[in-house]
């Protein structure tokens, strides 16, 4: 008997892509292969093969092969789409659209052409217009085409928390809603520390100084590093969002999912709970919102909406 081991194409061989790459290998959660341009070929089977040889000393047995051949990532089970440009200090993400769309779609086409089975989480910036052009582009199901960008929020949210409350990382569990963009609402309401709401345990100040920073979060670490974006926690956002899938945990993560009428709106991708499992986005959870949290949303989704309006025309 053969046994099929689950195969990852990671598209964009960047500072993202190759993180989770690795992150994907040492967790061995399947094979990975590499993909980014032609131009990028040597160096992409470079990095692969650099992160190959570390197996015999982590002790992992997932392949990494690299490659600018899309028909490498032939039937794969998964498809990781981190290919676009990055924000400069300055830049929001939606000034990315026009050169990443065009990715977007390139790269969607061939995922469409030789993986047409696959789950797909988008990366790419902005990522909820991104993950859009994915989804009309490939024509697959909506619960196959998922953006990561509240896990990564969440993440951030949680990391100020635990710093202020001098408390475990473990023990916080932020909320965050909406765009991946500066009016996303981390709701304060629905996030505790040990099972305790967080409006019992910080003052309204320090609360909404972590909102702020949370919004702002993306932009602090372009900031600081100067050139290229944040690496290492969005990899891990996305990788946790695969486990989730490959190993069908049902798990309650937020993810950028296509929207037909939940929370008030069509026709978007927008960031909202969910349930991820074997079937991808298994179902989108409704919270009841009150007016503020509510009117914070819709002005998050009008801003996505913004980013969307022209790409409408074209995809
Ligand atoms: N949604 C989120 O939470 C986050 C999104 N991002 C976004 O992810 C994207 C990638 O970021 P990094 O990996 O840091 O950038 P990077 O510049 O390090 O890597 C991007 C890679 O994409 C490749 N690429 C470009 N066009 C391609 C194509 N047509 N086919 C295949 N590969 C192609 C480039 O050659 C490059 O190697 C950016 O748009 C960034 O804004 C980054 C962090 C978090
Ligand atoms: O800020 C950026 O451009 C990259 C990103 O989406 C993030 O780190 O949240």
């Amino acid at each position: 008997m053969s046994f099929k081991r689950y195969k990852f194409a990671v598209v964009g061989a960047g500072y993202t892509g190759t993180t989770a790459a690795l992150m994907i290998a040492q967790k061995e959660l399947g094979d990975v292969v590499l993909v980014d341009i032609p131009s990028m070929k040597n160096p992409t089977k470079g990095k692969a093969l650099d992160m190959l040889e570390a197996s015999p000393v982590q002790k992992f047995d997932s392949n990494i092969t690299g490659t600018s051949d899309y028909k490498d990532i032939q039937d794969a089970d998964m498809v990781i789409i981190t290919a676009g440009i990055p924000r400069k200090p300055g830049m929001s993400r939606d000034e990315l659209v026009e050169t990443n769309a065009k990715i977007m779609k390139d790269v969607s086409e061939n995922v469409k052409k030789y993986a047409p089975d696959s789950y797909i989480l988008v990366l790419s910036n902005p990522v909820d217009a991104m993950t859009y052009v994915c989804y009309k582009t490939t024509g697959f199901p909506k619960n196959r085409v998922i953006g990561q960008s509240g896990v990564l929020d969440t993440a951030r949210f949680n990391t100020f928390v635990s710093q202020e409350l001098g408390v475990s990382v473990e023990d916080v569990s932020g909320f965050v809603l909406g765009g991946h963009g500066d009016s996303m609402v981390p709701l304060v309401r629905y996030s505790y520390a040990g099972g305790i709401p967080l409006d019992k345990l910080l003052r309204e100040d320090q609360l909404q100084d972590i909102v702020e920073r949370t919004r702002k979060g993306g932009g602090e670490i372009v900031n600081l590093l100067g050139q290229g974006s944040a690496y290492y926690a969005p990899a891990a956002s996305l990788v946790e969002m695969a486990e989730a899938i490959v190993k069908d945990k049902k798990r309650i993560l937020p993810s950028i999912a296509y929207l037909e009428g939940e929370y008030g709106y069509e026709d978007i991708y927008l960031g909202v709970p969910t349930i991820l499992g074997g079937n991808g986005i298994e179902s989108v959870i409704e919270l009841p919102l009150k007016d503020e949290e509510k009117s914070s949303l819709d002005r998050s989704a009008d801003a996505v909406k913004d980013v969307l309006r022209p790409l409408k025309e074209i995809y």
